[in-house]
């Protein structure tokens, strides 16, 4: 069993959950070391987003311990585990289109201010809150224009993408859950996804992302789990991910598993 350490910042210990008799995940442990970009990956119904649910505290777990820095956080609700340092996107874009982009990147900050309304407090002589320069500034060191004026609705799905990865940082994370961030994106989006990925992972928050596109799993994560039926069933480097048995299998079923070598590109 993989040990904590004060190295680790998210631990899953035999964590297990069940919806009525179905049970979705099961006895299911690993470790995120504090700085890493790793994957959490899995054919579809595996429970990814189950787990993600977890760690975020949209649900409790039936057994077993979530720890965040070697602290027991199961039992806190989810709005508290974002002042704690777990932020979030979604799979999908869950922005408020008819807010400005700033605005947006606002809403993630609540966490962190004693409401909207002192965060909607004028503080400079320009009328704009701390609050609004902070998310400014947030989207300029993200090398995303502030779009004056524009409402989201009105921008290309790429750049909602990264929006919606801004506005999770702007709850200033220690840890960012990633849920399918290059979903619906074309090919030279999600190179540019990856690289801005990458940057937000420099300035030294964790990122677990679930994925799958194998091409920026492989490009961005150094480390995979992965789930098949709510096991683990592979925890190691992203580069021998496809040469695992029980990942062949969960992917292409146990025929091709042993004899199809090439199937291992449809893991990718
Ligand atoms: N609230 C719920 N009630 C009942 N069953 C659920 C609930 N949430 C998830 N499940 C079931 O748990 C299983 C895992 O779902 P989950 O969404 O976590 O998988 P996933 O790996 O994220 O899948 P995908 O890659 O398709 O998004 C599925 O069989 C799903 O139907």
């Amino acid at each position: 069993m993989t040990q904590t350490t004060d190295r680790n910042i998210l631990s899953l210990r035999n964590v297990s959950k069940r919806f009525g008799g179905l049970s979705v995940i099961t006895d299911v442990s690993f470790d995120v070391p504090a700085g890493a970009r790793m994957a959490l990956i899995g054919p579809n119904g595996a429970g990814k987003t189950t787990i993600f649910n977890l760690i975020s505290g949209f649900y409790q777990p039936n057994e077993g311990e979530i720890l965040l820095e070697s602290r027991a956080i199961q039992g806190i609700p989810s709005r508290k585990r974002i002042g704690l340092g777990v932020a979030r996107s979604f799979q999908n874009i869950r922005l408020m289109p008819h807010l400005s982009v700033v605005e947006n990147v606002m809403l993630g900050q609540q966490a962190r201010a004693g409401g909207i309304l002192d965060m909607l407090k004028p503080l400079s002589l320009f009328g704009r809150s701390a609050w609004h320069r902070e998310a400014e500034q947030l989207l300029a060191d993200m090398d995303l224009p502030t779009y004056p004026g524009e409402v989201v609705a009105t921008l290309p799905y790429g750049v909602r993408k990264k929006i919606e990865v801004v506005r999770a940082l702007a709850a200033r994370p220690k840890l960012l859950l990633l849920d399918e961030p290059a979903a619906g994106l074309n090919a030279a989006e999600t190179d540019n996804l990856t690289a801005f990925l990458k940057r937000i992972s420099e300035t030294g928050v964790t990122l677990l992302v679930v994925e799958h596109d194998m091409g920026l799993v492989r490009r961005l994560c150094d480390d995979a789990v992965v789930l098949n039926f709510g096991r683990k069933i592979y925890d190691g480097p992203t580069a021998t991910v496809q040469d695992n048995p029980l990942v062949l299998e969960a992917y292409l079923g146990p025929r091709h598993a042993s004899k199809d070598r090439q199937g291992a590109a449809h893991v990718a």
